[in-house]
């Protein structure tokens, strides 16, 4: 038999396996009606039954629709089912202290928060399943305030209104890593087969297990909100006009709630945007990182009260994106490393005047820099730094994902919004601005300047292919060492576990095989990424590049060098004509 031949059977009988388990109408009559015409369906049978989601730098994400790799009824019952005999070993205290579901406002996410939660309730399991969407943060900080054995936020983020996800937290309210992650999905594969028990969640909130966590967690959130709060006396009286959208998703009732705990007066809503709406009416895009286009509606109703500040959550509220109005008239949208550094040096300016005491070698602020790309690794390096007596302030990364304290061990939205809330007012009340504060940040550490973006290819073997001639683009076996006229000094790739200024050439941080990164140091001390989204089909790059005086280079010098050096990048090691990779569209 070749293997073609053999292939096919195999896929025949996943078909068949699909046909005989799944019990949702509509992705059985979807693998049904593919499998009517093997001959010109085979490839997109092969793509959703022979792979199945793997846990990436947000947990499971990926489209809705029928089949293994795709997310609907029974993969979540198979996922479900797979996590809970993995706790129920791992954990067997989860029989007392039970697990957390909370889930965003996007078509299924609320069936599939009830699937688990049923799961679980049959195991004998008591859960807190979330009566109402909530943001994702809520969920780690639920974890921890009822001390439960883990939780699950059904979330895509702000991905297309297509995709859904699964993000899982663990007792320590981080996200999980490996080794659990690789338990996890060994479990899910030993327990695929369905139980009948498992899709019926009829009787699943009126169980004796299941207890609704809304009010408590709320309560709870903010009163722990109270730590990150300084200006209570002077917050009530500000007369800064906020701007706040939730992109269609679940923030708004939760900013509120936290601007109402730091005695802010309220933000004013983008009333289009501020309800949940899995169709994301109002913008092509519902991810505030993509810009202006995202922005659209806030920057016309800011416009429209006189406001000078817009806040903006994603959609299940675990980022923030801000906005300002410049004297010019237009408006500015921060970057992730702008809000970082504002942020960053406003909680250190708290906690020094709140602190005088401690010492700043026991104060710790993390960056994905120091670990792998995802929060996941941030909040748990955060953990492990409090276990150690120190005391985290922050952590943030480039994707507008910011940690304002310990109370959440995940980027959280919320939290972030009150606290940039009573920072602008403080700002404001001396006759300052974001940006003029930017600016003396840059005055005080020099300005780092940084350009990133994306191409978008659906296709991975592509991008396998991409990468691996970049690892050959300087003769077989030998990374390139220059980009255009830009002379590299030294490679670190973490896929493959190579870092050429390293001794030893092992890198500091872990190898992941599963997904694409490398980072090219230039001579001139630029520095770029180039890596593969664990969460969308997109490869993207990072690039960082600081003036050096010293070397002629002023802040404009260097920003017209790290354009150049950006479109070399483009053009030569993504070669986007050879792949077929797409450009990032207009927002
Ligand atoms: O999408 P979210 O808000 O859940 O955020 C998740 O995905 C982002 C994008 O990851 P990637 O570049 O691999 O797509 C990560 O930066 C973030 O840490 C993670 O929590
Ligand atoms: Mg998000």
């Amino acid at each position: 038999m070749d293997g073609l031949e053999s292939g096919r059977i195999n896929l025949q009988g996943l078909v068949q396996q699909w046909l005989n388990w799944d019990k949702n109408e509509k992705t059985k009559k979807e693998i049904a009606d593919l499998a009517q015409d093997l001959e010109k369906n085979g490839k997109e049978l092969e793509k959703r039954l022979l792979q199945r989601m793997e846990f990436g730098t947000a947990g499971l994400r990926a489209r809705m629709g029928a089949g293994n790799s795709m997310m609907n009824d029974l993969t979540i019952v198979q996922t479900a089912q797979g996590l809970v005999q993995f706790v129920l070993k791992d954990k067997p205290e989860v029989r007392q202290k039970g697990i957390v579901f909370g889930f965003d406002g996007r078509y299924n996410s609320d069936k599939w928060a009830k699937i688990s939660a049923a799961v679980c309730i049959n195991e004998g399991i008591p859960v807190y399943l979330f009566s109402k969407t909530c943001p994702t943060p809520y969920v780690p900080f639920s974890i921890k305030y009822f001390g439960a054995t883990c939780g699950v936020m059904v979330t895509a983020s702000h991905n297309p209104k297509d995709d859904n996800g699964y993000k899982v937290y663990w007792e320590n309210g981080a996200q999980i890593v490996s080794p659990i992650d690789k338990g996890i999905s060994q479990s899910i594969a030993e327990n695929l087969q369905p139980l009948g028990t498992s899709w019926d969640i009829s009787e699943v909130e009126s169980s004796p297990l299941c207890k609704d966590p809304y009010s408590e967690a709320m309560e709870g959130y903010n009163k722990a909100l109270n730590s990150l709060c300084l200006h209570r006396d002077t917050n009530g009286s500000s007369t800064l006009k906020i701007v706040y959208t939730a992109m269609h998703g679940v923030g708004y009732p939760y900013v509120q709630e936290a601007f109402k705990a730091f005695g802010l007066p309220q933000p004013i809503p983008v009333d289009e945007q501020v309800v949940p709406d899995p169709e994301f009416p109002t913008v092509k895009y519902p991810n505030p990182e993509e810009g202006k286009g995202a922005l659209l509606l806030a920057t016309k109703k800011a416009d429209s009260v006189g406001s000078p500040v817009i806040i903006a959550n994603d959609p299940d509220a675990d980022r923030l994106a801000v906005a300002e109005k410049l004297p010019n008239g237009e408006w500015k949208i921060f970057s992730g490393n702008e809000i970082g550094a504002l942020l960053g040096s406003w909680l250190w300016a708290c906690f020094q005047k709140k602190n005088s005491g401690v010492p700043a070698s026991d104060v710790y602020m993390i960056a994905s820099t120091e670990t792998l790309t995802g929060f996941k690794w941030m909040g748990n390096k955060a953990d492990e730094l409090e276990k150690k007596g120190k005391t985290v302030l922050f952590a943030f990364e480039e994707a507008i994902g910011f940690m304002c304290g310990t109370n959440v061990l995940d980027k959280d939205g919320v939290s972030a919004a009150a606290v940039m809330a009573e920072f602008a007012n403080q700002l404001y009340a001396q006759n300052l601005t974001l940006e003029k504060q930017l600016e003396a940040i840059y005055t005080k550490y020099g300005y780092h300047l940084s350009s990133n973006s994306y191409f978008i290819c659906h296709d991975p073997p592509t991008i396998s292919r991409m990468f691996d001639e970049l690892r050959n683009m300087g003769g077989q076996g030998k990374y390139p060492d220059s980009c255009g006229p830009y002379k590299i000094q030294s490679v670190r790739d973490l896929t493959v576990g190579y870092d050429s200024s390293k001794a030893d050439k092992k890198p500091v941080l872990p190898v992941s095989k599963s997904s694409q990164m490398i980072t090219f140091t230039f001579e001139n001390g630029c520095v770029a990424t180039l890596r593969t989204s664990g969460t969308e089909p997109k490869i993207k790059y990072y690039t960082e590049h600081k003036p050096d005086p010293s070397k002629g280079l002023d802040r404009a010098g260097a920003e017209r060098e790290l354009e150049d050096i950006v479109n070399k990048i483009r053009q030569h090691f993504f070669q986007p004509e050879k792949f077929g990779l797409i450009p990032r569209p207009d927002a």
